[in-house]
């Protein structure tokens, strides 16, 4: 497996374009399967969780085309993909390929609304808590849904159709409120979502929906209205700029010090992360097409974070934040309250030297004067790279082992940093 080696030390200096976002490309695809017409998504990253949703997709008899060649190496823009799901030939969703990636399981909401009937195998994904589906379950059964676990399956069948209804979910799930919105748009009459995910690629999702033909309102607030349509038509869609990849970079400069301009992002997707930034002694400008991140000098200071979901400080950064406060000057406290079990980059960030110590859902972090290279390695996406960000700015040289994960979810990861002056590189098998 390929490994990335990082000789840490060097500042990072000038521009790293933003790709579409990881989180809102997986559903926009997904929602391909609701029309027997075109979908044409732009701005798509190219990363393997995308690759591995274009096989679950095409298993559903979902074509896709890339449009244009790739421009060489100096190509750092998205790809263009038409998907066309004219018919469905399939409607399992197996366990080989869903195990693989938790959002695949989410063509369920899709797939019923279609064709009346799903069996899509219980997801994988990060190993970060248990991550059960039960929400999506419930909300489903309340749109007319009868599902039942078969075998390691939720077998759902709407002989009848959907039809609209009122679903409360207990507690703020993103994945939960893509599907029941992706359903509801095709099912008979009105659906209420009550305390919806109000994250950004719960309304990018929504816009595209609304261009195929949807009616929705509300998506990115906590209560989303949806009134049932007959079909969807195709549609062409850009996808947002990655938040979690721009915070993650972000990161990296206040880390490693330096001056880059994030070229693409939106500043509007990251107030509580900017906020924080700001607090920890990063100099950030909002510019018209990205945001400056710059550390010149200033140490680091501690904050104390706790992370909630949108407007909140999000779950897929807390890693991140948590490498660069090994080097602050004092004593951070960061609060995990989404996932029970994201702390696995906690025993790999102490191989760098760093002081953390773990209490229920705190860690409570002393920053450190120097921290040094080391193998290290990590099981899920976001994890890995907090090790790459630690290794930037640890002394001598870092060895991150199975890259799988950050393919997974960062594009040309080692060609933008490498650009901006760090030595990194990818060591192939
Ligand atoms: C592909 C994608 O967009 N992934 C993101 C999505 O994951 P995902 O959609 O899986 O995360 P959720 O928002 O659903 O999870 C939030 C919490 O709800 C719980 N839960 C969820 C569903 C359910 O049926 N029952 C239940 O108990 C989860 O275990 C977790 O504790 O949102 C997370 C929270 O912002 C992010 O970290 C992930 O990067
Ligand atoms: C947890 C993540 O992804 P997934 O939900 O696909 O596991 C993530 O993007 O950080």
């Amino acid at each position: 497996m390929d490994k990335i080696r990082i000789v840490g030390g060097a500042p990072l200096n000038g521009t790293i374009p933003i790709s579409g976002a990881k989180n809102a490309a997986l559903p926009l695809m997904i929602a391909g399967l609701l029309t027997d017409e075109t979908l044409t998504l732009e701005n798509l990253p190219r990363l393997r969780d995308v690759q591995l949703l274009f096989q679950i997709l095409s298993n559903h008899g979902v074509d896709h085309a890339i449009q244009g060649k790739r421009n060489g190496q100096d190509d750092m823009t998205g790809q263009t993909v038409d998907l066309s799901a004219r018919a469905i030939v399939d409607t399992t969703a197996p366990y080989e390929l869903v195990s693989k990636m938790r959002a695949s399981f989410w063509v369920i909401g899709p797939l019923l609304a279609r064709m009346g009937e799903a069996r899509v195998s219980l997801p994988g994904g990060c190993a970060i808590g248990t991550r059960p589906v039960d929400f999506f379950i419930s909300g489903l059964k309340q749109l007319g849904a009868e599902i039942d676990i078969e075998g390691g399956y939720a077998v759902a069948r709407a002989p009848k159709g959907l039809a609209g209804g009122r679903v409360t979910f207990p507690k703020v799930s993103v994945g939960a409120t893509h599907t029941v919105m992706m359903a509801a748009t095709l099912a008979k009459g009105d659906t209420v979502i009550e305390n919806a995910a109000r994250e950004p690629e719960i309304a990018d999702l929504a816009r595209c929906l609304t261009a195929m033909g949807a009616r929705i309102e509300g998506a990115g607030t906590s209560e989303i209205h949806i009134s049932g349509v007959p079909r969807l038509s195709g549609a062409r869609h850009r996808v947002l700029p990655d938040r979690i990849e721009t915070g993650t970079y972000a990161m990296a400069v206040a880390m490693a010090g330096g001056d880059v301009t994030l070229d693409g992002a939106s500043a509007d997707l990251l107030d509580a992360v900017l906020d924080v930034l700001r607090g920890a002694g990063a100099e950030i400008d909002v510019l018209n097409h990205g945001i400056r991140v710059r550390r010149n000098g200033h140490g680091i200071d501690p904050v104390e974070v706790t992370t909630a979901p949108f407007p909140g400080f999000p779950t897929d950064l807390q890693a991140q934040l948590m490498a660069l406060m090994t080097k602050a000057k004092g004593v951070s406290h960061i609060t995990e309250t989404i996932f029970e079990n994201r702390f696995m980059h906690v025993q790999e960030l102490a191989r760098f030297g760093a002081d953390i110590r773990l209490d229920g859902e705190t860690a409570t972090i002393t920053g450190v004067e120097r921290l040094k290279g080391a193998p290290v390695m990590a099981t899920d996406l976001r994890a890995s790279v907090s090790l790459v960000i630690a290794g930037l700015a640890a002394e001598g040289e870092t060895t991150v082992n199975r890259v799988y994960h950050l393919d997974r979810g960062f594009e040309r990861l080692e060609d933008k940093l490498s650009r901006c002056g760090a030595e990194i590189e990818r060591l192939s098998a």
